[in-house]
Order: C-alpha cells, then sequence, then structure tokens
C-alpha cells in the first residue's frame, strides 16, 4: 500500500492545481470531484436519479439541476451524500490498488471534504492547501455560473480554512503563484520519502535484514 497523502482545501483553494503539480512530480492522484462527475455518467446515475427524479439528461446526471436541487437543502444535499460518497470510496479504493500493484510509494487522495467527511481515517497524512480569503473570493467568483450565494452555500458546508491548516501535517500555499506552489511540493516529498526511507531502515533492521 502506497503512503496516502490526503489533500484538502476550501473551494477555490488551489486543490486541482496543487494536484496537477504532484503528478508533474509522477505521483498519481485520485480526485474525488472527478470521481462524483465521472459517476454521474455511470454508477452513479441510478441511484441518484431515483433519490431526484428529473435531474438525468441523455442519460447523464446534470450538475446544474441538481445542484439547484441541493444547494440550500440540508437534507437534500446529505441525502445525496449517502448516495455518492460510498461510490467515490470504492472508486479509490480501486485506485490505491492500483497504485499498490504498480509498486509506487505515495499516492494523493484530493478529497474536499476530508475533514468534513469523516475521512481523515483513510489517509496517513493530510495537506491542506490555502490562499488570502480575498484571493479564493476572487477565484472563485471569477468562474462562470457561480453567484454570491452559491459561493455562501458551498463555503457553510466547508470546515473554515483555519482549522483545515490547524488539523493539517502540511500546508501548500498557493497565493504566490505556480512556481513557489511548485517549490513547496518539491520539498514536502523529498521530506516524506527521506521519512518513508528512514522507516523502511528501521523496519528492515528491526526485522534483522540488515544485519546478515
Ligand atoms: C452539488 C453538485 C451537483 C454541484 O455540482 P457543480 O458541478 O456545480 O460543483 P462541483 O462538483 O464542481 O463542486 C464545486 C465545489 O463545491 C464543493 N462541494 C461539492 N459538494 C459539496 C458538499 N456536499 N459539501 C461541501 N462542498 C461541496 C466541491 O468540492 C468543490 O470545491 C455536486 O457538487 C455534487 O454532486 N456534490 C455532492 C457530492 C459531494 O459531496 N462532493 C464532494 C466531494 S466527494
Ligand atoms: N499556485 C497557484 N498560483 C497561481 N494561481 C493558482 C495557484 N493555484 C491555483 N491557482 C488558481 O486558482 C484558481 C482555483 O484553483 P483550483 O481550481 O486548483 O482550486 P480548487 O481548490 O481545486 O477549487 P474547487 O475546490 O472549486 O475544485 C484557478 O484559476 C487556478 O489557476
Amino acid at each position: 500500500m502506497p503512503f496516502r497523502l490526503g489533500l484538502t482545501g476550501s473551494i477555490g483553494m488551489g486543490k486541482s492545481t496543487t494536484a496537477g503539480i504532484f503528478r508533474e512530480f509522477g505521483v498519481p492522484v485520485h480526485d474525488a470531484d472527478a470521481a462524483v462527475h465521472a459517476l454521474y455518467g455511470a454508477e452513479g446515475v441510478a441511484p441518484v436519479e431515483a433519490a431526484f427524479p428529473g435531474v438525468t439528461v441523455a442519460g447523464r446526471i446534470d450538475r446544474a439541476l441538481l445542484g439547484a436541487r441541493v444547494l440550500d437543502d440540508d437534507a437534500a444535499m446529505k441525502r445525496l451524500e449517502s448516495i455518492v460518497h460510498p461510490l467515490v470510496r470504492a472508486r479509490e479504493a480501486a485506485f490505491l490498488a492500483q497504485a499498490a500493484a504498480m509498486g509506487e510509494p505515495v499516492a494523493v487522495l484530493d478529497i474536499p471534504l476530508l475533514f468534513e467527511s469523516g475521512a481523515r481515517g483513510r489517509v496517513d497524512a493530510v495537506v491542506a492547501v490555502t490562499a488570502p480569503e480575498s484571493v479564493q473570493r476572487a477565484r472563485v467568483l471569477a468562474r462562470p455560473g457561480m453567484t454570491e450565494e452559491k459561493f455562501a452555500a458551498i463555503l457553510s458546508r466547508q470546515l473554515p480554512d483555519s482549522e483545515k491548516r490547524r488539523r493539517a501535517d502540511y500546508v501548500i500555499d498557493t497565493g504566490h503563484g505556480l512556481d513557489h506552489a511548485r517549490a513547496e511540493v518539491a520539498a514536502l516529498l523529498a521530506g516524506l520519502r527521506e521519512r518513508l526511507a528512514r522507516a523502511d531502515g528501521a523496519g528492515k533492521n528491526a526485522q534483522g535484514d540488515d544485519d546478515a
């Protein structure tokens, strides 16, 4: 099993961009948001349509229609999450099994709701991505279809950034450009590889492998 690095951060903080940097460095990444979007064209269609009739368009769950039904309705969102999260976990498990088969030492699980959905126990360490609030707001409101109301609804379901940073093992700041974030990821991976090599060496010594 690879070392599971959980990647989290509030909306617009730079999770996807940082996940892309891990990929550039050759680390496999599983993206929970992307898994949700993919399962809306696959195994998620039937159960989600059954719970929210009328949200399927041309065989796929339409996220704008579904969003309108759940984003300002707590009970509806909880119901949706109870359908979707187990399906995401199944995709994640398949990804980890494949990474293990490939002998990957480290794998990243990009989980936006890592702390909120009880996923902390599924990873070995947590990376939180952050940026100043003003940068986050400007990034999010620049997106097509985004409104102040939708932004507020999503934020209200997410643990505050300060709390995510406090609970994380590593913090990546995306407010200073791509090169800065790349350097932070490189340093994180170098430190982690050293830590894993040391742990591996200690394990071998404990088993007496190195004493032969
Ligand atoms: C409500 C839906 C249809 C809106 O789709 P849309 O394409 O507009 O948004 P998208 O999926 O790209 O999400 C936008 C941002 O909101 C965050 N977000 C999505 N769902 C949730 C949620 N239940 N609670 C908090 N944040 C959420 C995402 O992580 C992302 O940062 C969609 O987000 C969804 O199906 N959410 C439920 C599944 C879920 O919990 N996903 C979160 C990761 S597993
Ligand atoms: N290190 C960085 N330097 C400069 N711009 C960045 C950096 N990281 C992210 N951005 C910019 O911020 C915006 C949001 O980034 P991204 O899509 O990665 O956020 P996210 O946290 O994945 O968002 P969401 O939670 O909504 O999926 C993008 O326009 C991206 O180009």
